[in-house]
């Protein structure tokens, strides 16, 4: 199922360009990062994928799945897309999750609702997801707020994952996260994802991030590409001033490595080792 998009700009009603002639590719099963810092335009990128863009913003060019166009879905085809073939993952999981409802019927309604199986049976699979992503089944009869936060992202990961989408985007889905928590979230995401081969875009502004996920980069500035590369390349070989900066900023920053172990060695040196 690749993800093409191509050329997407998205413009406000007073005509002020917000997003202008982005273009990148994911290939099935392939795991992109998304770069850049704020207001650059990647938490714009998803919502245009999502059909969830806020009103008031057009979106133009072109985002096709499995060589569907999105962006001219009617509502009711985008409300399908959403949670069936694209979930998405939010750095604050209290934004998706329902406060009044316990996280076993969130996980449970959407897989009713697109799998069209019974209330017993996708009780059950929730209860499943639940283990899936390391948490007691008993958290199924907790409210969110009950939760920790990092207890919050996993119910979230497993509400995405539940209904096996094709493409699960995650936009800054540990920055909210203390370092140890955010780095065992990332290893459970990058396992789980490898296991469903579902294809990620993984938006975020920290690099040390992205490389424990991805090793192909797009680095977004003030609405646009700056350029596509891989980790790897940006750390040796950065393209563009603007990603040079980047990795300069997150050089002294320690990359952990995906199974949670911190590494304190220069972010250089630890990224050829992988
Ligand atoms: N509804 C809107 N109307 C007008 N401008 C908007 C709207 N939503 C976002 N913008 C502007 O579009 C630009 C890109 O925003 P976006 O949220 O995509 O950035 P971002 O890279 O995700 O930033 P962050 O990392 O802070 O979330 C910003 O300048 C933002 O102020």
């Amino acid at each position: 199922m690749t993800l093409s998009v191509t050329d997407l700009s998205i413009t406000t009603e007073q005509g002020s360009s917000l997003l202008s002639g982005c273009s990148w590719e994911v290939e099935t099963g392939g795991r992109l990062g998304i770069i850049g810092e704020s207001g650059s335009g990647k938490s714009l990128t998803s919502l245009a994928i999502l059909g969830l863009l806020p009103d008031g913003l057009t979106a133009s060019g072109s985002v096709m799945l499995d060589g569907r166009e999105l962006l001219s879905l009617s509502e009711r085809e985008k409300r399908r897309f959403r949670g069936s073939r694209i979930a998405m993952i939010f750095q604050e999981p209290l934004t998706s999750l329902d406060p009044l409802m316990k996280v076993g019927e969130q996980i449970a309604g959407p897989i009713r609702l697109h799998h069209k199986v019974s209330r017993q049976a996708s009780r059950a699979r929730a209860g499943e997801l639940l283990r899936q992503v390391a948490l007691n089944d008993r958290v199924a009869n907790s409210y969110p707020w009950q939760l920790s936060g990092g207890q919050r992202q996993r119910v979230a990961i497993a509400m995405a994952l539940g209904c096996e989408p094709d493409v699960l985007i995650a936009d800054e889905p540990t920055t909210a996260l203390d370092v140890t928590v955010q780095a065992d979230i990332l290893s459970l995401l990058s396992e789980l994802i490898t296991e469903t081969g579902s294809t990620l875009v993984f938006i975020t502004h920290d690099l040390p991030v992205i490389a424990q996920v991805s090793e192909d980069l797009v680095v977004m500035k003030d609405g646009r590409v700056v350029e596509r590369t891989t980790v790897h390349r940006a750390l040796t070989n950065p393209g563009d001033p603007y990603t040079a900066r980047l990795i300069e900023a997150a050089r002294h920053v320690s990359f952990a490595k995906p199974d949670g172990v911190q590494a304190t060695e220069p972010a250089e040196e630890k990224t050829h080792e992988r």
